[in-house]
């Protein structure tokens, strides 16, 4: 479990991480979301006690990093998959990290198998694709067998197979009752991954929610309707419209209905004669949920284009 209380840190005049107070649950994925500079490495860096609360507290299972007699068997993470020793085999970085951790150098074999690195256990790191070392870098991660776990951006630059893996990988690491804590920017990703999501924006909480509970309340969802005749559109739209729905008549031919069931959509189109081909309900995505939520706390937006 990660404990955050009222955790803040300042650089100068600036806060960057602000009273944020959260829990991340074991045997739960959480995402860890929000726009650049939003302060999520930061926050990270303050539970590995590699940068120092300004005020506040981040605990690892109620422990500050600091008192962790062995941190590594603790809590594990990825944060940039390049900060190993280049010049040095998988193997040899992974045994220097378990004998400064007094963890037993059997795990070295046994986690280079789990990421699927035994191939290359006596490659030099310093040839490693992006993906080598993502992987590498998850198994140092998983070297003290902790029951804590932070991935920062773990899917970056990885291929379609590797962010299955990770994927996978995830999921089998929360189901074994691991706390995972995971930061990225590929909605589509974490709305396969994640039980839970944090949301911050400029350094404070805007969310904390299960996934499907942050996507219905924060996202909308619509009905596509298909009537073969144009004329029938109108009509339907119309008669909606009486009923308190927002509908909107696209160029594409389809009418998109906000704020009604499918059922009193196809109910209303029935009790007009109207011949439906098509009435779909579409979900609003963690996407489309999370853009609405952090309008306004992204940091370098592209300014809004203006017409000339
Ligand atoms: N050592 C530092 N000195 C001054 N400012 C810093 C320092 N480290 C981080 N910052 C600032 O803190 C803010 C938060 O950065 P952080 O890297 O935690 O954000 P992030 O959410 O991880 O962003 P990204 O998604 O881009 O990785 C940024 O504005 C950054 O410039």
């Amino acid at each position: 479990m990660i404990t955050l209380r009222a955790l803040t840190k300042r650089y100068g005049d600036k806060t960057v991480v602000d009273d944020l107070t959260f829990d991340v649950e074991p045997g739960t994925v959480t995402g860890f979301l929000g726009p650049n500079g939003a302060g999520k490495s930061t926050t990270m860096r303050m539970v590995l006690g590699l940068d120092h609360p300004t005020s506040g507290q981040a605990l690892v299972g109620g422990r500050t990093y600091a008192s962790l007699r062995h941190p590594l068997r603790e809590v594990g993470a990825l944060l940039d998959a390049k900060a190993l020793h280049p010049g040095r085999t998988a193997e040899k970085n992974l045994l220097a990290m378990a004998h400064s951790n007094d963890v037993d150098p059997a795990r070295v074999g046994e986690v280079l198998e789990r990421v699927g690195l035994a191939e290359a256990a006596r490659r030099r790191t310093g040839t490693f694709s992006l993906g080598m070392s993502q992987r590498l870098g998850i198994a140092g991660a998983l070297l003290g067998d902790p029951g804590v776990l932070m991935f920062d951006e773990p899917v970056n630059g990885l291929d379609p197979d590797g962010v299955l893996w990770i994927r996978q990988l995830l999921r089998s690491l929360a189901a074994e009752g691991r706390t995972v804590l995971v930061s990225s920017h590929l909605m589509s990703e974490l709305q396969l991954s994640a039980d839970r999501l944090v949301v911050i924006g400029k350094g404070r909480l805007l969310a904390d929610a299960a996934l499907d509970e942050f996507i219905a309340g924060h996202g909308t969802s619509t009905v596509h309707v298909r009537l073969p005749a144009a004329g029938d559109r109108r009509v339907l739209a119309d008669r909606l419209g009486e009923r308190g729905a927002e509908v909107e008549l696209p160029a594409d031919g389809e009418l998109v209905v906000h704020g009604m069931s499918a059922e009193r959509v196809g109910d209303a189109a029935h009790a007009l004669g109207l011949r439906l081909h098509g009435l779909t309900t579409r979900s609003a995505s963690l996407e489309q949920a999370y853009l609405e939520l952090t309008a306004g706390t992204v940091e370098y937006g592209a300014a809004e284009s203006v017409g000339v």
